[in-house]
């Protein structure tokens, strides 16, 4: 692959964005960046990441815009903005990507390729991409990394109709980050891939606002470590009424990985002091949703929902 003639935008350029769009743009991609409030820092200082994995990185200059109109049309846009934000993101996906682009959603949470698909022309390819990092904004254009990294790719919908023409493009761009020393999978079923995800996002996310605390204290305290395995177990629960069987132990897994994690606070609770919305759509009310359409009750989770719900609207 010659990396310098594949073109990638960033639609939004915050913690996932920059950190992604950096390692790329190092690896020899065209990478090209979309921001809004941190626009002129970035054109004048370029971005910077703080790793604990890779150590400190620069990239300056860095092909920066305040308007997607002025972006060259793109192979490839990774979507890096709250999926509070997405309806109005697609008339931007739209001016920055080249015919038959492939379009990646950085994002958490369920439903939110069913929200933009049909703001999208048909002919652009949608997948999904579900990050394993913890990376927050410190200051404009600055992303501390703390630890993980991995991304998996699924496809959701566009021109690939077969299953082995979908899982060559989700597989395409699996490639494009292994090759900046990114782990990354191609994941045969989206969906699955999603609620998985959502395993750790629902307990932890919404726990960090409500209790204002962050990992190290949350795995410490007796009973907020057995609130967030009822939590787990509630979301592999409803992924088995939607049809998705997760991997046995799986939730055990995560909460061992994350008794092993530095402290960190999750993008939600960063929203949350920001005053920016919650991502509860995405989150919590779709999977809650989803499930009891197949006749499964997540008591905890709605719990937890409305009470971040309070939050959100105060
Ligand atoms: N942070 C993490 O560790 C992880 C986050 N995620 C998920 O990734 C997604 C992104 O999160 P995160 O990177 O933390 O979020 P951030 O808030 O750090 O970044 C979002 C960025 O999108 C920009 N943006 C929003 N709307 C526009 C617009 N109209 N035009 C241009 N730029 C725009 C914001 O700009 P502005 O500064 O102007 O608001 C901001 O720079 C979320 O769905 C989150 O749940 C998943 C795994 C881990
Ligand atoms: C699980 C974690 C920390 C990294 O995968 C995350 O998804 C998040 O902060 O939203």
């Amino acid at each position: 692959m010659d990396k310098a003639t594949v073109r990638i935008g960033i639609i939004g350029t915050g913690a996932i964005g920059g950190f992604y769009g950096v390692m790329l743009a190092r690896a020899g991609f065209d990478v090209h960046f979309l921001l809004r409030s941190e626009f002129a820092t970035v054109r004048d200082n370029g971005l910077q990441v703080d790793s604990a994995v890779h150590g400190a990185l620069t990239l300056k200059p860095v092909q920066a815009y305040a308007d997607a109109a002025d972006m060259p049309a793109c192979d490839w846009l990774l979507v890096g903005a709250k999926t509070t934000s997405n309806a109005a993101l697609a008339p931007l996906i739209r001016q920055a990507a080249a015919p038959g682009a492939k379009v990646v959603l950085l994002q958490n949470g369920l439903g939110v390729e069913e929200q933009l698909r049909p703001l999208l022309p048909p002919s652009l390819h949608l997948l999904g991409g579900l990050c394993f990092i913890c990376v927050n904004r410190m200051a404009p254009g600055v992303v501390r990394h703390q630890a993980l990294g991995a991304l998996n790719l699924g496809y959701h919908s566009g021109p690939a109709q077969t299953a082995v023409a979908r899982q060559e493009i989700a597989e395409q761009g699996a490639g494009l980050f292994r090759a900046a020393q990114i782990e990354s999978q191609a994941m045969p079923n989206l969906e699955q891939a999603r609620w998985q995800k959502l395993v750790w996002n629902v307990p932890y996310n919404g726990l960090s606002v409500l209790l204002k605390a962050s990992t190290t204290p949350l795995m410490k305290d007796i009973d907020s470590r057995a609130l967030i395995q009822a939590l787990m177990a509630e979301v592999v629960e409803g992924a088995r009424a939607c049809g998705h069987e997760l991997p046995v132990g799986y939730a055990e897994h995560l909460f061992a990985i994350t008794e092993k994690m530095p402290d960190y606070w999750p993008s939600m609770y960063h929203d949350f002091t920001e005053r920016r919305p919650l991502e509860l759509e995405a989150i919590y009310a779709a999977p809650l949703s989803r499930a009891r359409e197949a006749g499964c009750v997540l008591p905890r989770m709605e719990a937890l929902h409305q009470a971040l719900g309070f939050i959100d609207r105060h």
